[in-house]
This record gives C-alpha cells, structure tokens and sequence, in this order.
C-alpha cells in the first residue's frame, strides 16, 4: 500500500491539531527534527504534509511543481464565492494561468511599476511627513500601524490611484480597518478547516464576518470602477497610468480574457495578499534594527553615504544600496510573512522521495524552519546581513534555503513590488530619522521570538485531554484580542500592567499574549460550542482565572487595592489618554470628565457616540476616536499610548457584592 511519511501518531478525533499550538510554524520545526523533513499528520479530519528542508521544498515547488500546485481551499475563502474567482485560490488551469499572465506582462512588469513609482514615492513621503511630526510633537510611532496605513495606499494607488486608507477622505478610512480584519479573519484557525462537518454551523463564525467583509471591499471596487468607467466615457481617461486603467483596456479587447468579476476579485486578492505581507516586512525589519544597534549604524551609514542624509529613498536607489537590501533579505529569513507559504494540494496520490503524498492532501511548506535551519545556515537565530553580502542567495525563488515568496509556478506574483516598496519605505524611515525605543524598554529587551514559553498558565481541562492538550488547543484557537479586557486588566494585575506600559507601541503579539491570560468565558464557550460537534468534552476545573476576573465589582478591600494600582500605573504612564464614550450622557458625568481633563492634563478623545459631550476648543481635545472614523490622526496618538482611560458605567451591585464604582 501506499507509504505515507512518517509524523507523530494521532489521537481520535483532533488527529494531532493539539500539537499545533498557538505557533504552528514552531511546532511544526520541533516535530521535523523528530519525524524529518517530510512528515504527516492527522489535522482533524485532514491530512497535511509538513516540508521542512529545502531540498523537499526543491522537489515540491519545482521538479514536481505542477503535482503541488492546487490549494486547499480555507472555508472562508468560499464568502461570495471568492475561491471560484481568485489568482490564490484556483487551481492550476486556464482562468489561472491568464490571471498569472495579466499580472505578469501588465501589473508587475519592470516597465509598468517604473511608470507608476511616483504615485508610490508620495506615498512615502506622506509616512516620512507623518514620522516628523509625531517627532516634534514628541509622539510615538506606531510603527506598525503607519506602515500598514502606507502599504495599503502605496497599492491602492498601484491599483486605483486613490489613498484607500486616507483619514481626510469622506468614507474611505473604514477600509484600512477592513483590509486589517480581512488579514486577522484569515490568520485564525478555522475549526471549519479541520471538521468539515462544522461548514453548515461556521461555529466561529469565520466566514459569515468575511462574507460582510467582503461585501464592502467589492463595493468599494464596483464604486472606484464605475467612477472610471464614467472618467473614460467623458474621454478624460482611458490612458495607462494605473491597473485599473489596464484591466478596463484589457477587458474592452476582450470580454473573455477578465471580466468585470474577475477584475473585482483579483483586487481582492492583491489587497489581501499584498499589504499586510508588505508591512510586517517592513516592520519585523525595523524591530530587528532596533533590537541590533550595530547593523542600524551601519544601515544609516550605508544611506548617508549613497543617498544623503534625511533623504527619501526612491526605488531606482535600492540597486546601490546592498546592507540595505540583505537587512531585507535577512529579516523575511527569519520573518517569512507566510511562514507555510500559501498551503498547496495535491490531486492526486503523488511519490515523493520513497513515500506517497495521498491524494488531497494539504502540503505545508515550512519556509520558516528552512530560513532557521542549523544545516543550511550559520547561527540560524542571529539577525546578521552581513551574511548576505558576499552570498548569491536571493529571495526571488531560485534558492530553496531561501524561499518567502515561495518558488515554481504559485511563486508570489508580486514579488517584483515587494522588493521596490520594502526597502524604500525601510530606507525612507531610517535614514530620516534617529529611532529609540518608547517607555523603558532596552534594546535586549526587545521580544524578538515569538512568544518563548511565556504562556501564561491555562486554565481548561477535559476528561480526555491533559491539561498541556488543553491549553495548546485553547491557544490554537485563541486568536483574538480580547483588547477591552485587556484595558481593564491592566488596572489590576502587575504583569499586564507592566507590559502596557512598557509598549510604547504595543506589538501586538503581546496583547495577544495578555489577552490568553485573561482567557474569557467567551472563547471558552466557543471551544465548547465548536467542540460539541465533535464529540469532545471540555470542562472547566479550579483555574487562577478567577484572580484576574474583571466583570465583577470589587468589594472594599479590592475597591482600594485598585485605586492604588490604578493611581501608581497612571503616574508612571507617560502620556495617556482619556477616551469618553456614550455612557457619560447616562452617568450625566460629563461634567466631572471635563473637570478630570483639566485636573490631570491628560488629552482627551471621545468616541463618535459622545461628540459633543467635551468641549471641542478645550486645549486637550485631540479628536474623535473610533477606528474607522477617527479624526485624522487621532487614533495613531490613542493607540500609541502607554495608558488609556475608556469612560464606563459600572452596573448596580449585586447582592452580597461590594460598593458600587462611579463611571
Ligand atoms: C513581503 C511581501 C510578500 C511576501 C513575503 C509574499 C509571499 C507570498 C507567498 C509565500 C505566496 C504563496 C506562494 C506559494 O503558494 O507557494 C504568495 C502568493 C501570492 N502573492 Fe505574495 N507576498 C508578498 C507581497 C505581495 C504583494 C505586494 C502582492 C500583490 C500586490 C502579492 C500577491 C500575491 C498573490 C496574488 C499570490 C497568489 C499567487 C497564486 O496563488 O498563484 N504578494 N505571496
């Protein structure tokens, strides 16, 4: 019979989806360095085979390219019928291979990106802009969510010619935190995924969000190209200056070749797959400098000397900058934005170095154990350039020890904007500015590694898991960030407290971290609910949870302890900010919020619900905060804070419980 790889054994049911943990791409290196560099595993219901050297990534992604090329289809890519239309999502065959052609000769070209860099360099010059004032305004970057703002409008001019994500647009803001729910709803662990049973129930209710998701991002385009579609019936387009244009050409040739749909969903695919990988690149690169004084000298050193001081970089540049392009290079070695590539599929059973990859199965390329493997590379942990520098080794798919954009026919398409649009902004940001960290965080300090055993201690078992079962499941699928619970925590227990504080611009893999100590029932339901199809019990047993319960009102004694938590976290916070909300009309407070503005000195926001209720001429008013309709900039100062204080009513006592707490 057919010989499957070798991996660890499964359990019913679950298979061995608890080994994953909350770090797949980890455990999934731990477990290659037991099984090998092809194993097998049982995920649910699913096989996955898990590639972990790079002469299987050879094998896979090249020599038997066209066997690995179809894709598992992620439940949540069904939402409007994506998969029937997407370049990620379809198998290799004729709509495919046309889409891949349009992109190639007519959107990524050396020609075409050259023609439209200047709608990019503004782009650039807008965060640079943006960086200097929060530099005079003596402000924190948040470095991650600027750069994810500019990703998503360096494409949406790429595409549209129109800033997407621009705050003093009527409408248009709401589509950064789209395109930001789109990448955090298709990062989860569906357990869909696993149980296919559970589609019908999509008891995490993954897809129904991205079914509105979605939904908006097409009316968005459908608006965008009926707009131009009236510009080039007036004659006043019509010319090539962005991909829009060039689709709309290609599809008055020939209705066959894209059509409207088809355009629709493949600005879909580039907005999902381009911008978020673009700026964790850009981001994971700047932390890595931060974290490694030495190669930021010598980075800056690099760009005085080749560009002069406190210069933009523009993309014609990066060719004389090498430090500049191996600190890009080293950073997607140890930070692939997709650690597993894009998981393909086989068809059918397919032989591979002795063993049988059975037909439909998933196949895992783990490009971030082969970025860290000790056999390929010298101290594999260690950020070093350097080592780039007299090495041919290239991201662009041809050196399997190298591999973030994958390699073969599925190679990443975008690819040749990537390496023009990383290393400028990279550039842009470090050769205009002298960067430090916030708060009181040292270089060293620096969380570098995804969270090393910092796991907090978790709080579920069930009869037929232990507790190490439980809590990897739990973390699996423990995505969220419990970000509302996490603010009230931080009042109360001295870790959290202590890691806000410290964030000048909070990662968010740290708020991840908090929110999985303060574990909500929620999630638990959720598991609880998701696993019930499945046959698995989970209950709870005596957990620390109850220590960091927050729902409840405090009696006295806690009443007090809180107040002196909160009064030392707030004298120590360095710039926080008092957001009001709706619930100050009902508390009729907010007289006492003004006077408490005025008293502390704090800046205050309010959220869209309260406008009105603080007077907007007062001197510490910064705006309107609201995610989608925050007035420009204002949620970049509220969100780079290292203290926030969110106005709330508190509910009546309840029996036998302690006093009651204003609003
Ligand atoms: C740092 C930046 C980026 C990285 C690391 C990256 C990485 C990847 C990887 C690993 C894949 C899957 C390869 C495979 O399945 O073997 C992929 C596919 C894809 N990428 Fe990228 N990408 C980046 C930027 C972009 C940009 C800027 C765009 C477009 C604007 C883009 C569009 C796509 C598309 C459409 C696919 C699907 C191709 C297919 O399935 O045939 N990517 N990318």
């Amino acid at each position: 019979g057919p010989k499957l790889p070798p991996g660890p054994a499964p359990l019913p049911v679950v298979g061995n989806l608890l080994k994953l943990g909350d770090k797949p791409h980890k455990s999934l290196a731990e477990l290659a360095k037991i099984h090998g560099p092809i194993m097998s595993l049982k995920l649910g219901r699913k096989t996955a085979v898990v590639i972990s050297s790079p002469a299987l990534a050879k094998e896979v992604l090249q020599k038997q390219d066209l066997a690995f090329s179809s894709r598992t289809v992620p439940n949540a890519a069904h939402a409007h019928d994506h998969n029937k239309y997407s370049v990620v999502w379809l198998p290799v065959a004729d709509r495919w291979r046309s889409l891949r052609k349009i992109m190639n000769s007519h959107i990524f070209s050396g020609s075409r990106l050259d023609a439209n860099q200047n709608l990019r360099q503004k782009k650039v010059q807008e965060l640079i802009d943006y960086a200097g004032k929060c530099c005079q305004d003596g402000i924190a970057v948040d470095i991650g969510g600027v750069i994810f703002t500019t990703s998503l409008n360096l494409l949406s001019n790429t595409i549209f010619s129109v800033d997407i994500a621009n705050p003093n647009q009527d409408s248009a803001k709401q589509y950064r935190d789209l395109v930001w729910q789109i990448m955090v709803e298709a990062g989860k662990p569906n357990l869909v995924d696993y149980f296919p049973a559970l589609a019908k129930i999509d008891p995490q209710g993954v897809r129904s969000r991205m079914t509105d998701y979605f939904g908006k991002m097409f009316e968005l385009f459908g608006r965008l190209i009926d707009e131009r579609l009236e510009l080039r019936r007036l004659g006043e387009s019509g010319g090539e200056k962005d991909v829009i244009d060039i689709l709309l050409n290609i599809n008055e040739e020939n209705n066959e070749e894209i059509d409207r749909t088809h355009i629709e969903h493949l600005c879909l695919d580039l907005f999902a797959a381009g911008t978020d990988t673009t700026s964790s690149s850009v981001e994971w690169a700047m932390a890595e400098l931060l974290h490694s004084p030495d190669t930021l000298e010598k980075a800056k050193a690099e760009l005085e000397k080749t560009i002069g001081k406190r210069k933009t970089i523009q993309e014609s540049d990066i060719a004389q900058l090498p430090y500049l392009r191996a600190i890009v290079k080293e950073t997607m070695r140890l930070h692939p934005p997709g650690p597993f590539l894009i998981p393909h599929r086989v068809e059918t059973n397919v032989e591979i170095f002795g063993y049988t990859v059975p037909q439909g199965a998933q196949v895992l390329v783990n490009a971030w154990a082969i970025g860290r493997d000790p056999s390929v590379w010298t101290n594999p942990t260690s950020f070093m350039p350097e080592r780039f520098l007299d090495s041919d080794i290239d991201i662009r798919g041809r050196d399997f020890e190298l591999i973030p954009f994958g390699a073969g026919r599925r190679i990443c398409p975008g690819l040749s904007l990537a390496v023009r649009v990383i290393p400028v902004m990279l550039g842009s940001l470090i050769n205009s500015f002298d960067w430090k960290l916030e708060g009181e965080i040292n270089p060293e300090e620096l969380d570098m590694e995804d969270n090393n055993g910092q796991q907090p201690d978790l709080l579920v078992a069930a009869p037929q898991l232990t507790p190490d079962d439980a809590r990897s499941l739990l973390s699996f699928f423990a995505h969220d960030q419990l970000l509302s619970i996490v603010q009230s925590a931080a009042l109360r227990h001295p870790d959290v407290l202590s890691a806000f504080r410290t964030n000048g611009h909070p990662r968010p893999d740290r708020i991840y971290r908090y929110s999985i100590l303060l574990f909500d029932l929620e999630t638990d339901a959720l598991i609880k609910k998701a696993l019930r199809g499945v046959k698995v019990k989970v209950t709870h047993r005596g957990n620390i949870r109850r220590k960091y319960r927050i729902s409840r009102l405090s009696n006295k004694m806690g009443l007090e302890a809180d107040v002196e938590a909160a009064t030392a976290f707030l004298d120590k916070a360095v710039k926080p900010v008092m957001v009001g909300g709706s619930k100050l009309r009902v508390a009729k407070a907010y007289d006492a919020f003004v006077e408490l503005a005025d008293d502390s000195g704090y800046v205050v926001a309010v959220m869209p619900s309260a406008k009105g209720m603080f007077p907007e001429h007062h001197p510490h008013f910064i705006g309107t905060y609201w995610g989608a309709v925050s007035t420009a900039f204002c949620a970049e100062i509220v969100e780079s804070t290292d203290a926030y204080l969110f106005s709330r009513v508190l509910p009546p006592p309840q029996e036998g419980e302690g006093n009651p707490r204003a609003a």
